[in-house]
């Protein structure tokens, strides 16, 4: 006999559980239960304590989208920072299951890439729209990479907002970036005033459609939400806002580019995300990872970049419990 249980849990993952026993049929006898249903004649022990034995967890991760987590450390590092910040990065047991990314400094870019080990990448927070020139005070992406990093952030809330960048010009960096071989952080973001006014989803599909018509191989492409009305406001999204609107990028992306990007494109949310709350959102159907500003700063970067493990091991241990209980029986 073949069992297989499927349970397609809202984060996204799914679990499967097969058993298999052989095809011997058990002779009925009397020492069968009378008001026993016959799914609960096969949980006796004897049928079951086999079926137990030979229960296998595959745990299907979602392989099409790798949990994501970047911590941006802004302008808030000096050397000795970055050396705290690598000691306790590397110290740490990282879920090699998330792919773990810093965005620093563009001074620092070549030091944070000697300190960290190679399963954390490393971003720069910009770069220019064209390879080289007369830019004072620019990066190029060839630079980025120069300096041994793979990854760029671009169209930061802070870039739009406090340096005021347009939809434009982050679609061209974003167009030259992916030209030059780098993976980009595509951030789009609302405001407190989008949020009150009721016009979210018209600033988000504005960026988002300036986006999309910059990226040619989305493969490369993270897109990074942030609310941020909940950046260091003291006020937290709660998980329903953010899945409202991390679905409503997967469905733009479903209709206005294809059902392949969305399945595949990784969409993180960003917004004071620390320890306390990375992994409740964690679990969010359409979540595939988070953007971390100061919780960056702190060992809270581990328990974000092991948030969705964390929730997998708790699933894990359940099915283990649930295991010994019925041996139990
Ligand atoms: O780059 C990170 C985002 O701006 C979020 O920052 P935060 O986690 O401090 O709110």
């Amino acid at each position: 006999m073949t069992c297989r249980l499927t349970t397609h849990h809202e984060s996204g993952y799914t679990i499967n559980s097969t058993t298999t026993t052989t095809n011997t049929t058990r002779p009925q006898t009397n020492t069968t239960r009378p008001h026993t249903t016959p799914q609960l004649q096969q949980l006796t022990p004897l049928v079951l304590t086999p079926l137990v034995l030979k229960l296998t967890l595959v745990i299907n991760m979602d392989s099409q989208r790798k949990f994501f987590v970047i911590g941006n450390w802004k302008m808030n590092v000096d050397k000795s920072r970055i050396d705290s910040i690598v000691k306790f990065m590397t110290a740490a047991s990282l879920d090699p299951t998330t792919e773990a990314v810093v965005g620093c400094p563009s001074c620092y870019l070549s030091y944070a890439r000697q300190q960290l080990p190679n399963n954390i990448g490393v971003a720069a927070q910009n770069c220019y729209k064209v390879a080289k020139g007369n830019f004072s005070g620019e990066i190029s992406a060839a630079m980025i990479e120069d300096c041994g990093c793979e990854w760029v952030i671009l169209g930061h809330p802070e870039r739009r907002t406090i340096f005021h960048e347009p939809d434009d010009l982050i679609r061209e960096k974003v167009t030259h970036a992916l030209k030059s071989g780098l993976k980009v952080v595509a951030c789009v973001c609302e405001t407190k005033e989008d949020r009150d006014e009721g016009r979210t989803w018209q600033v988000l599909e504005a960026q988002m459609a300036s986006l999309a018509s910059s990226i040619s191989d989305w493969s490369r492409v993270v897109i990074a939400f942030e609310a941020l009305w909940a950046s260091n406001t003291g006020i937290l999204a709660t998980n329903n806002q953010v899945q409202e609107v991390l679905s409503q990028l997967r469905q733009w992306l479903r209709h206005n580019v294809s059902h392949s990007v969305a399945d595949t494109t990784r969409i993180i949310y960003a917004g004071s995300v620390s320890s306390d709350n990375c992994q409740q959102m964690a679990r969010l159907a359409d979540l595939d990872g988070f953007l971390v500003g100061s919780a960056a700063l702190r060992t809270d970067i581990i328990d974000i970049i092991n948030a969705r493990g964390s929730y997998v091991s708790r699933i894990v241990n359940f099915f283990s419990e649930q295991e010994r209980s019925l041996k139990r029986i």
